[in-house]
């Protein structure tokens, strides 16, 4: 294997996927590298969750290569898609804890159904996972005894229990008070350092974003509209990047979803 490959953790190879008439990626290609902080962002409805559940095998692409270790996901039988996954640990904004059981028993919930840990080391590694977010004193509170920004904590505890390789963060952020949002920005930053884990996050935050990542996709119309560090687009001329980086509605990317006009629709008045 080539060093490129080894330094990248996941490939997307010219991927297409459209929604009945829609398309939502048109030939896009792009690298996730090992260790680092990948953020893929744009437009609410361009196609980012989309893209996770690519990676997670949860959807598959019409075309094109979703590699992850150089395996192509959508190519991968049941039993190989199960054990790729006991290696990726997903963090989604919404529903992220089962709320009829504990703290305890949620970080716990992947090291039963993945190992046949004994329940002493199962003991362990909860509460070292606990700590890592500063939650082991939470250990036995019920998820609706939780804050927001304490259930996403929990749910980071439970993403990383087994230990993975890649972690997928969609909208971490999202419905957080600034006090909570630079918590879950060190502590992606901290999980990223002190384990090596290959990070990607989906985000419309821009000013977390480009704190927390190591490297930038902004996809928008089909396709990756801008990419690079965070200083590279800070300083990159394209309209596309600013747009989206300033947060303004008009701009060379569409604020309205695909639609007739307005006065046909309304019966041809004028
Ligand atoms: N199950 C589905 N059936 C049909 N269309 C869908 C389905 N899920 C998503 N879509 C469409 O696919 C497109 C991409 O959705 P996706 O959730 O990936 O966007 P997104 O960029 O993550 O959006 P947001 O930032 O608002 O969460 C959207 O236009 C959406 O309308």
């Amino acid at each position: 294997m080539s060093s490129l490959t080894d330094s990248v953790l996941v490939s997307i190879r010219n991927l297409s996927f459209s929604r009945g008439d829609r398309v939502i990626y048109d030939n896009v290609s792009l690298d996730v590298a090992r260790g680092k902080v990948t953020a893929i962002m744009g437009p609410s409805g361009c196609g980012k969750t989309t893209l996770l559940r690519f990676i997670g095998g949860q959807l598959y692409p019409d075309q094109g290569q979703v590699l992850v270790n150089g395996q192509d996901v959508p190519q991968m039988s049941r039993r190989e898609l199960f054990s790729a996954r006991a290696k990726m640990g997903m963090l989604f904004q919404s529903g992220a804890l089962f709320s009829d059981l504990s703290v305890y028993e949620n970080v716990a919930f992947p090291l039963r159904a993945h190992t046949k840990l004994p329940e002493t080391l199962i003991h362990e590694l909860v509460l070292m996972k606990l700590e890592a977010v500063g939650l082991r004193g939470a250990v036995h509170l019920m998820p609706a005894e939780l804050s927001g920004g304490m259930q996403r904590r929990a749910a980071l505890a439970r993403a990383i229990a087994l230990d993975p390789e890649l972690i997928m963060y969609d909208e971490p952020f999202a419905g957080q008070d600034p006090i909570v949002k630079g918590v879950l920005v060190t502590l992606i930053r901290t999980l990223r350092e002190a384990l090596g884990l290959t990070s990607i996050i989906v985000s419309h935050d821009v000013p977390e974003t480009l704190h927390i990542a190591d490297y930038i996709y902004i996809i928008a119309n089909k396709t990756i509209i801008g990419q690079g560090t965070p200083e590279e687009l800070r300083h990159s001329e394209s309209p596309f990047v600013q747009q989206f980086l300033t947060g303004s509605p008009d701009g060379p990317v569409r604020f309205h979803y695909p639609a007739p006009s307005f006065s046909q629709e309304l019966g041809g008045v004028q």
